[in-house]
């Protein structure tokens, strides 16, 4: 990537390319990144949406592989120029064990960062995430909190535990030499709660209204902000993050940056309805219907059904102690953070955002995908 090879062609590679962010990732590349010469899109379930990106000018190798398994990800590594590291396993809703949560996303990305170093690869991104900071266990509020806002990150549950410490793990490996003797330089993205066209919880949630008539009923306090960011603008901070790594590796090694664009401060469940309401559902109660008490009651009830039942069948609720502690606590972020060090501005506006998941919700929810 150096000055006098301005024409040269970059390999990039995706790992979780197939997932809801990863996926926005690879066509965003495929759109943006001038010197994009081969992209490698390495998933443990691949889409079949991939073959059409096959076509085009620039190649894209669809790789099935494990992050878990370091030869796989060696292999996959050898001869890239940037990795973007997304994959990992998303689940706050007991669906996986603590112990395959943490391999996937703590002894995977240990993996990415071995084989940068071991192949030679300078560039690394990695999805991190909101949960990194909290909200922690004691429930304390991040009121419109930046990068350098102090708050008692203390988490218990797997999923936060395990992109906390990989993220760790990513901004330690910056500087470390890789193979030909150049230094790592890596950095870490922090979205909030993505929602965008593939977002599976937004399409259930319309299902389930569907389901009931048009009404969802509140459960949470409209006073609660719960921060939300929309997967194409995640994506670009990416694409523009990987590709300002390399000019910029003095301001942006090691760095975090939340992932930040116009979408408006609201409560997680008035902010669905901003998508849902035009979708024609509608959202039942100024305030919580039932006291929050009874929440709390019906969240540990859940837990405790969901281990009674675990040898005979997985029960997965949304609803759990720890999802309810989440969706309760206000988690808002304002920054500029991205933008004064390598140029991010929103690709997508507010309003494009919201008309692009409306679209999205009312051809997902009444399809059978
Ligand atoms: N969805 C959200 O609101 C947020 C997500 N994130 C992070 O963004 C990243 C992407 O998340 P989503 O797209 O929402 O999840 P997703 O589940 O849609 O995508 C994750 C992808 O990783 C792949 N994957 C999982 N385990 C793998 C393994 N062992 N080897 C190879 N590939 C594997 C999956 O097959 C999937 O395609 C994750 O790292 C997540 O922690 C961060 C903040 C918010
Ligand atoms: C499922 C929750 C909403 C249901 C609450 C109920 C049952 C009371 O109506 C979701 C509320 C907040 C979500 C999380 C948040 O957006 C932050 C996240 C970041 C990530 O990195 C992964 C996903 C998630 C943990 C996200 C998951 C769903 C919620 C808990």
């Amino acid at each position: 990537m150096a000055d006098s090879a301005q024409a040269q062609k970059l390999v990039y590679l995706v790992t979780g390319g197939c997932g809801f962010l990863g996926e926005h990732v690879v066509r965003m590349l495929l759109q943006r990144e001038p010197r994009l010469g081969e992209l490698r899109v390495f998933d443990r379930h691949l889409g079949p949406w991939l073959e059409e990106l096959k076509t085009g000018p620039v190649r894209v190798t669809a790789i099935q592989g494990d992050v878990t398994e370091a030869h796989e990800v060696a292999a996959a590594v050898a001869g890239a120029h940037v990795v973007i590291h997304t994959a990992g396993l998303v689940d706050v809703f007991g669906r996986a064990s603590p112990e395959t949560i943490h391999e996937v996303n703590v002894q995977g990305t240990r993996n990415v960062i071995e084989a940068c170093v071991q192949t030679g690869t300078q560039f690394l991104v990695y999805t991190s995430s909101m949960e990194v900071v909290g909200p922690n266990t004691k429930g304390h509020p991040f009121y419109r909190g930046n990068e350098d806002t102090l708050y008692e990150a203390v988490h218990r549950h797997p999923y936060p535990c395990s992109k906390a410490l990989a993220e760790r793990l990513v901004l330690e490996a910056n500087g470390r030499e890789v193979h030909g003797g150049l230094p790592l330089v890596t950095c870490a993205l922090r979205p909030t709660g993505i929602y965008g066209e593939g977002h599976q919880i937004m399409r259930d949630f319309y299902r389930q209204g569907l389901r009931l008539g048009g009404w969802l009923f509140r459960a949470i306090p409209a006073s609660v902000e719960h921060g939300r960011v929309y997967v194409g603008n995640v994506a670009w901070m990416h694409v523009l993050a990987a590709r300002e790594l390399e000019r910029r590796a003095a301001l942006m090694g090691g760095q975090v940056y939340f992932c930040y664009d116009g979408s408006p401060y609201k409560s997680y469940e008035d902010f669905n309805m901003e998508f849902l309401g035009p979708c024609g559902l509608q959202l039942v109660g100024a305030r919580p219907l039932l006291p929050y008490w009874v929440l709390v009651f019906l969240a540990a009830l859940n837990a405790l059904l969901q281990w009674l039942l675990r040898p005979l069948v997985l029960y997965v609720p949304l609803l759990n102690p720890y999802t309810l502690a989440v969706a309760s606590t206000t988690f808002t972020v304002s920054t500029d953070k991205a933008q004064r060090h390598f140029g991010y501005e929103p690709l997508f506006s507010w309003e494009d955002s919201r008309t692009r998941t409306i679209l999205w919700v009312q051809a997902a929810g009444s399809s059978a995908q």
